[in-house]
């Protein structure tokens, strides 16, 4: 199955993994959750060390030090506000495809809604890479009319290179706290299925009782995500039997696990289920980077933890690609 015209796919978990657990309300936790800072301008092993401790229990964390300035993620920011207030035929022209790149309206990025509604987002999609193998995600990037947004491709591009390069040294980081050496997954990630978005989460406020989600919930499909979201609150992630809020920290990035290091880590590192919840009528801008594996990187987990089978992922060499199957059956 190929992928829709929207996003749905690529981030949407498995129905099974949709909704929490049952029953598991009763367990609140005593300690108030800490999603851990970890400062990237600290040697790499103590932050490899912190961040296998952040990867064990929540899979999110913080990073900060980053190097990333503000002066580039505003930028951004500044270039999605003008693109997300032209018309909404301007933007319809710019509809994503099946190579996923592009623009997707209101409603039309759903993940498996109980309810049976869309999220109350828009979004874009801008690829790292272009091919023109008929393959999913594979294709071209389209762009807005620069003489209507003036710098808007050049701003993304340089934001794409600096979200990837944050991503890298994350990954530098997983392969330590995996006691592999820093550049294990470097041949893994030379050519990677990554991507920027940005979200444009619309005015209305969010009722989860009704099924009205900014996103619902869902893990990532890739690697892992490093994400810049402006400050307005909607984040939560769904630990210990509870959804606790993931608020934006002034100078940080948030950074998720995705699938694919769950299953290559055997489980150890976590895919933590997480939605978006705007309790108030305002609008709120995220911008995703998405990093996968090379389409045809082989994702061993026997491997990548020196270990013997621990879970039922063991023993599963796949491909990003099989992977991306696998998800679209579920
Ligand atoms: O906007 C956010 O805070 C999270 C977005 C997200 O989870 C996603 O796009 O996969
Ligand atoms: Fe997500």
């Amino acid at each position: 199955m190929l992928p829709s015209q929207d996003d749905a796919t690529w981030t949407s978990a498995p129905a099974d993994r949709m909704q929490p657990p049952a029953g598991r309300n009763c367990n609140k936790s005593a300690v108030p959750l800490q999603v851990s800072v970890i400062d990237m301008a600290q040697p790499e092993p103590a932050a490899a060390a912190q961040l296998r401790e952040a990867c064990t229990t929540t899979g999110f964390f913080y990073v900060s030090n980053h190097g990333v300035s503000d002066d580039l993620v505003q930028r951004q920011f500044a270039q999605w506000h003008q693109f997300f207030n032209l018309p909404e035929c301007t933007k319809l022209a710019l509809k994503a495809g099946k190579s996923n790149r592009g623009y997707y309206p209101v409603g039309a990025g759903s993940a498996k809604n109980p309810f049976g509604l869309g999220d109350r987002k828009e979004g874009f999609n801008i690829y790292g890479f272009e091919s023109d193998l008929d393959l999913p995600f594979h294709g071209r990037n389209v762009w807005p009319d620069e003489a209507v947004l003036q710098g808007f491709k050049a701003t993304m591009l340089q934001y794409y290179d600096a979200m990837h390069a944050v991503a890298d040294r994350v990954l530098r980081l997983i392969a330590l706290a995996l006691d592999l050496p820093a550049d294990w997954f470097a041949d893994k990630f030379d050519k990677p299925a990554a991507n920027i978005r940005c979200v444009h989460y619309v005015e209305d406020a969010n009722d989860p009782d009704k099924g009205i989600f900014g996103v619902g919930a869902h893990t990532d499909w890739g690697m892992l995500t490093v994400l810049a979201t402006d400050d307005v609150p909607g984040l939560q992630i769904h630990v210990n039997g509870e959804w606790v809020d993931v608020p934006p920290r002034n100078g940080t990035f948030i950074v998720n696990l995705g699938d694919m290091t769950h299953r290559w880590t055997n489980g150890r590192f976590r895919s933590t289920l997480h939605r978006v919840v705007k309790r108030d009528s305002c609008e709120r801008y995220s911008s995703p980077f998405f990093l996968a594996p090379n389409w045809d990187a082989k994702i061993d987990s026997t491997e990548a933890t020196q270990r013997r089978c621990e879970s039922d992922l063991c023993n599963q060499t796949v491909g990003s690609a099989s992977q991306y199957s696998i998800r679209s059956r579920a």
